[in-house]
């Protein structure tokens, strides 16, 4: 699904990622690592959010030669998302929906299923860590991406909400296929614990 070739990525000079090759086969991952090993810039990279050398495709398309064909079949959440204050959530949805070409069908069950329905037309300035945590998680699973990057999914949500995201997730693999790339500070959800493969940050490089 996803092949990493002679990929290194460096901050002012100094490597934090280092990785000759790196084949993924479609599946829930979850990235594990000390802190400041590298996880979140590794997910980073895949979603395509920050530069880097070498490459990157995802079911033949390349990152570095088709970057729209690439990004089209990736979703993504930030650990820490943030949006224009003035924009409500159904600016964001609608947003998605327009460029995802998202049936107006599935962005009404992806509403209900996160639960956002109560505050999604208010204002972003407005909305609790937990709700736009909820919100950008939401944006992710827009458009049947084929891999979703989740960079610390669980934080800041409370427990129903917890459930209800770690359901969907393993839902979202049973029934589609679709693949999860993650990491994590806090224990897993049982269901997830099961179905999930680790991947460690080691030395700069991954191991499976
Ligand atoms: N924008 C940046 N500029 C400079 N250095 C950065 C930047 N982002 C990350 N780094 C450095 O890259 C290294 C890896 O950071 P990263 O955030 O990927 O680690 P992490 O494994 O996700 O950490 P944590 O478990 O604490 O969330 C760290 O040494 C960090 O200081």
């Amino acid at each position: 699904m996803l092949q990493l070739t002679q990929l290194r990525k460096s901050y002012q000079g100094q490597v934090v990622l280092d990785i000759p090759s790196l084949l993924l086969d479609p599946a829930i991952y979850w990235i594990q690592g000390a802190n400041g090993s590298g996880k979140s810039t590794f997910l980073k990279i895949i979603a395509g959010m920050v530069p880097f050398e070498g490459d990157i495709s995802l079911r033949g398309s390349s990152l570095r030669n088709s970057p729209l064909a690439y990004r089209q079949h990736i979703g993504w959440a930030a650990a820490e998302p943030l949006y224009p204050p003035f924009m409500t959530g159904i600016d964001l949805v609608t947003l998605y929906q327009r460029i995802r070409k998202v049936p107006q069908k599935e962005t009404y069950q992806l509403i209900e299923r996160f639960n956002v329905g109560n505050f999604i037309k208010g204002q972003a300035a407005a909305y609790s860590a937990g709700m736009t945590k909820r919100l950008s998680l939401l944006l992710a699973f827009m458009g049947e991406p084929s891999l979703i990057i989740l960079d610390e999914p669980l934080t800041t949500l409370d427990a129903n909400s917890f459930t209800l995201i770690s359901d969907l997730i393993l839902e979202t693999w049973q029934k589609k296929g679709t693949s999860f790339l993650m990491s994590s500070h806090q224990e897993l959800d049982t269901n997830l614990l099961h179905a999930q493969k680790v991947l460690t940050v080691i030395n700069q490089s991954i191991v499976q």
